[in-house]
């Protein structure tokens, strides 16, 4: 008997998934006769302290992360449920990802006022969205659009779209569906206009290193296949040093092919007003060899220019 101490930022996203997650971990335990209970901790981070300025102008990757690991460190915490795509590249010493559970849908979405899709859009239309990765392929896309900054957590952007006037707001199809707000989506956009954030709708189950019982357990959560195209991803990220401001997106797949599986992965870097855009695809069984050889091929087209240019 055991009672794992779970640790959780006060977002509905961030509860949302903090208590899906104990469920399948309760049912896990249900199970295979494990004697855990689960209690949760909540925990108030840097990047829920500052929405209310621009997140990308403040900088500095893992805003939502730090206190959180310190808490698991020290351990007033013993887990502890990320989105994926804010994790940064780098764990602290003695911490570990001890699971990444099945991925929800990856795709980003319109989220149209009226119920209007993508094509539904009037010419200059304003569209809501924070994201350098998203504004960037939507306007490489659409070049009339006008996008402008929107902030806050999911549920305030969704007030914002009625009350500030926007035709559309776009955000991940993850977040939405997890908290139940499927309806609201109008279209969810292709990889082929919008590549998804590194890592968009997979979870990383953080714990210490050496909590063999917590890792026993995480396993039997963790998603191979899930890790498999995060791991490609994630690779991709980590060699075009993505810590800098600039629009990266990626999407890994994986296809069965004479009975072994492949990753196929997609990556995208562009300068900031999507004019441009570098796009390059490769697929292989190693999926850091399949993260490496897109990063290498997007670095050989010019990717390391915009690279350089965003730095300065
Ligand atoms: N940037 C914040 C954030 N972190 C994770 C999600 C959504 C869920 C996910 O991608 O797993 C969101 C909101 C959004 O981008 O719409």
């Amino acid at each position: 008997m055991r009672n794992i101490i779970v640790g959780s930022r006060q977002s509905t996203l961030a509860i949302t998934q903090t208590n899906q997650t104990i469920q399948a971990l309760r049912e896990i335990c249900a199970r295979e006769d494990l004697a855990y209970t689960f209690e949760v901790k909540p925990i108030v981070t840097r990047g829920d302290r500052i929405l209310d300025v621009t997140l990308s102008k403040v900088g500095g990757k893992g805003l939502f992360v730090k206190e959180i690991e310190e808490a698991l460190l020290n351990g007033e915490i013993d887990l502890a449920i990320h989105s994926m795509k804010d994790m940064p590249f780098d764990l602290p010493e003695g911490l570990v990802i001890g699971a990444i559970p099945l991925r929800e849908d990856p795709r980003d979405c319109l989220i149209g006022r009226e119920g209007k899709g993508l094509a539904d859009l009037p010419i200059g239309a304003r569209i809501g969205t924070s994201s350098l990765r998203r504004a960037a392929q939507l306007q490489a896309h659409r070049p009339d659009l006008r996008i402008e900054s929107i902030r806050g957590n999911i549920d305030t952007r969704l007030r914002k779209l009625d009350e500030e006037g926007f035709d559309a707001i776009l955000l991940a199809a993850a977040g939405l569906h997890r908290m139940g707000w499927k309806d609201r989506i109008t279209e969810y956009l292709s990889p082929e206009v919008c590549l998804p954030a590194v890592g968009q709708g997979a979870l990383a189950v953080e714990c210490r290193g050496d909590d063999k019982d917590v890792l026993a357990l995480l396993s039997l959560l963790n998603d191979p296949d899930t890790e498999r195209t995060v791991a490609a991803e994630r690779r991709l990220l980590g060699l075009l040093n993505g810590g800098c401001q600039i629009p990266i997106g990626a999407f890994a797949r994986l296809e069965t092919s004479d009975g072994a599986s492949v990753v196929l992965l997609q990556g995208m870097v562009s300068s900031p007003d999507g004019i441009s855009m570098l796009k390059e695809s490769a697929s292989g069984s190693d999926p850091l060899r399949v993260g490496s050889d897109v990063a290498q091929a997007l670095l050989g087209r010019g990717a390391d220019h915009l690279l350089a240019e965003a730095r300065e």
